[in-house]
């Protein structure tokens, strides 16, 4: 019998962490992570800077090694196996292509390592230029003259280049602007679709995770404080970190049974925090009512933000649609929330 284990998507285990973590010194940059990737996962690892994603992700592809823990790969251990002798590729934000060579050089560089053929070569990497949407024509062309996506494209067949299992990424969209950014997500999220490769992927935007990826897990000063579909981490936050992290929410102490940042009572279900999003917080509406004052008016287009403080001082905000015209600075109105918008934390 293998030794894999079916996830709850029923496909089974690529990579199982049990225990895994690294300290540098007595700085502990992961904390053990225990974790089974199922096979054709879209993995984003997301949280802000020195959260240890990067540790983490190195840890898997084999480049650091783990101070404590196990990795397995369809259920056996590698752990100690070094990073180019796993079937696994990484893409780096920094792509480290090689400048002065062609694009088709730098497709083939780990085929010639392995000493593949040249014909067998440039047939792969014309198919791996196809697989990345970028025209055959590209093959002899300096990657100097290629634009930023399309040196995103090259490095990403170069990483498919050794056909991996497991595709590593960290962060390899941050330092490009808004717009292509957003083509090349979808286009990695193709990409992932069209070849059924698992992606474990970092970032620290919520906002290209929650685009892209099946599972999200959420990292917290060198901990994995939450993992779960975009809707879950969206819908149920563990703790007041991962509800912060997903945009601008209201956090309202609770203490006993009153909130008392608005100064009203509450039947308390449980939780230390009640977490608020600005489209539950609406003019006139709501089972839990206060009066707050408009600080500022930030208009979305379609959408507008209304700063607001409570006769308390505390500040929230609440996002509304339609005419805000009466919602001008300095005016008063009652807010107000339905009981079951609201997300209970402990911490
Ligand atoms: N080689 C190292 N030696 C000592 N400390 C390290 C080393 N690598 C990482 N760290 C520390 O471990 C912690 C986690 O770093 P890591 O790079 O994993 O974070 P990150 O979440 O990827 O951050 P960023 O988004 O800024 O890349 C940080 O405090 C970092 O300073």
């Amino acid at each position: 019998m293998m030794a894999e284990t079916a996830t709850q998507s029923g496909r089974p285990v690529i990579l199982s962490l049990a225990g895994l973590s690294k300290s540098f010194g007595d700085m502990r940059a992961v904390k053990p992570v225990t974790l089974d990737i199922p096979e054709g996962e879209f993995l984003t690892i997301v949280g802000p800077s020195g959260s240890g994603k990067s540790t983490l992700v190195r840890l898997l592809a084999g480049l650091e090694a783990p101070t404590e823990g196990r990795l397995k790969l369809r259920g056996e251990d590698i752990t100690s196996i070094p990073a180019n002798r796993r079937p696994t590729a990484m893409v780096f934000q920094s792509l480290a292509l090689f400048d002065h060579r062609s694009v088709g050089q730098n497709i083939e560089f780990a085929m010639k390592m392995k000493g593949v053929a040249p014909d067998a070569r440039k047939t792969r990497a014309l198919e791996l230029l196809r697989l990345v949407r970028l025209p055959e024509s590209y093959y002899d062309r300096p990657v100097t003259q290629c634009s930023g996506g399309e040196k995103q494209r090259v490095a990403l067949a170069r990483a498919f280049a050794s056909d991996p299992e497991i595709l590593f990424f960290d962060e390899p969209l941050s330092a490009i602007d808004y717009r292509l950014r957003k083509t090349l997500e979808v286009e990695l999220k193709e990409l992932h679709q069209r070849t059924g490769r698992t992606f474990v992927y970092i970032t620290h935007s919520l906002e290209e995770a929650m685009v892209m990826s099946d599972r999200i897990a959420i990292m917290q000063a060198g901990e994995l404080v939450q993992i779960g579909t975009p809707a879950e981490i969206y819908g149920r936050p563990a703790n007041r970190f991962v509800a912060s992290f997903m945009g601008e929410v209201n956090i309202l102490a609770v203490e006993g049974a009153a909130f008392p940042d608005i100064g009203r009572p509450i039947e308390n279900p449980g939780g230390a925090y009640a977490v608020l999003r600005p489209e539950d917080l609406q003019p006139g509406t709501g089972d839990i009512r206060a009066e707050f004052k408009v600080t500022q008016r930030l208009l979305l287009g379609s959408r507008t933000h209304l700063h607001l403080e409570s006769a308390t001082g505390a500040a929230f905000v609440s996002e509304i649609g339609g005419t805000v015209e009466a919602f001008a600075v300095g005016t008063t109105h009652e807010f107000g929330f339905a009981r079951d918008s609201v997300v209970w934390v402990d911490t």
